[in-house]
């Protein structure tokens, strides 16, 4: 048995950190938005084994891989609840989507997989089981393991309130060529950075009120709301991205961003034909640009 998914990239809208738990993991807000920039991954049930098989952007092989731990959490978790011929997978994996770039890949691939085994093995977990199993492997995992096509993050990405997607715009995302760790940004920042707890609610409260209005073109309050609190930090390392923005917002964007914990800055356009023309000026220069849209339900 056999079965092919779409893992899409996501971006995140605004992101602020509010706090930090007492295993060292912080506490987020963040809306979060998937894009119709896809990875495939290819599931073929065997008796037994899981092997990879990877081609387009270099990932590591072997358990190094998240698709490799997420078949293996699946099938640790359903071993009283299935055939006793599935306990294998041969998982081809496209990776189009850029790595360590703030796009989610991973955590993507991961859910694609945790979704797919339990089709082909018929339903042994609930949708709140797998996502129990996917935030084992990593926080954004939950998210793509939802069918909403954006929702609001809280606690470690874990809490999610689906929210209606973004609405007539061009996505152009740039990624700089270079990849940042999550983990060493989530450590910098809490070395440098404080924010006021009223703030963050504050500012959080438009941007769900302005996303919630859907439809970009109408809504001028977008720009002013977004806002990532990771970007200082990733800047510091990466000053393309203080480049790409200023790029983007020349070229014609309403709105330009880092995503997540980077490097990857993405755009907003109201005028498709100005994002492909943009999209060109960029592509000479950083390869992995590409024009998208927001996923409206996957
Ligand atoms: C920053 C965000 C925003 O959506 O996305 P990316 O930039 O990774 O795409 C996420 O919070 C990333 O989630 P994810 O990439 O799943 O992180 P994980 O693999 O669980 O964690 C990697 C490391 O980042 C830190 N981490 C992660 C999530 C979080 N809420 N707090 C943290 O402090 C921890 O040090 C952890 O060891
Ligand atoms: N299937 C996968 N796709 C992407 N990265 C993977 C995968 N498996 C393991 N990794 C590793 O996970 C780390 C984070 O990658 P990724 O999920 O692309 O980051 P981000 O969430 O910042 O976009 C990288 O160091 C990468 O080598």
């Amino acid at each position: 048995m056999r079965l092919k998914l779409q893992a899409p990239a996501k971006i995140n809208l605004n992101l602020h950190i509010t706090g930090r738990r007492s295993d060292g993991y912080h506490l987020l807000d963040s809306l979060m938005q998937k894009v119709s920039l896809y990875d495939e991954v290819d599931l073929e049930l065997c008796p037994a084994g899981i092997s990879l098989e990877c081609s387009g952007e270099p990932v590591p092989a072997g358990r190094e891989n998240i698709v490799v731990r997420a078949a293996e959490l699946f099938f640790d978790a359903t071993a009283d609840r299935r055939r006793k011929n599935s306990s294998g997978v041969s998982i081809k994996l496209i990776k189009r989507i850029p790595v360590a770039a703030g796009l989610g890949g991973g955590s993507s691939n991961a859910a694609a997989v945790l979704r797919g085994l339990n089709i082909l093995c018929d339903c042994p977990c609930s949708d709140e089981e797998l996502v129990r199993l996917g935030l084992q492997l990593g926080a954004d995992v939950p998210f793509f393991l939802i069918g909403a096509g954006a929702a609001r993050a809280a606690g470690i990405g874990e809490i999610l309130h689906p929210a209606p997607s973004l609405q007539n715009v061009s996505v152009l995302l740039v990624n700089p060529g270079v990849s940042v760790s999550t983990r060493w940004v989530y450590e910098t920042f809490a070395l440098t950075k404080h924010r006021r707890a009223d703030k963050v609610s504050r500012l959080q409260n438009e941007t769900y009120k302005a996303v919630g209005w859907c439809n970009a073109r109408e809504n001028p309050a977008l720009p002013a709301v977004m806002e990532n609190d990771l970007e200082v930090v990733t800047i510091a390392k990466v000053p393309e991205v203080g480049l790409i923005k200023d790029g983007l917002l020349a070229g014609g964007a309403f709105v330009a961003l880092m995503s997540g914990s980077g490097p990857t800055v993405f755009g907003l356009f109201v005028d498709s034909a100005q994002a492909d023309e943009c999209c060109t000026m960029f592509k000479s220069r950083f390869p992995h640009t590409y024009v998208v849209t927001p996923v409206q339900e996957q």
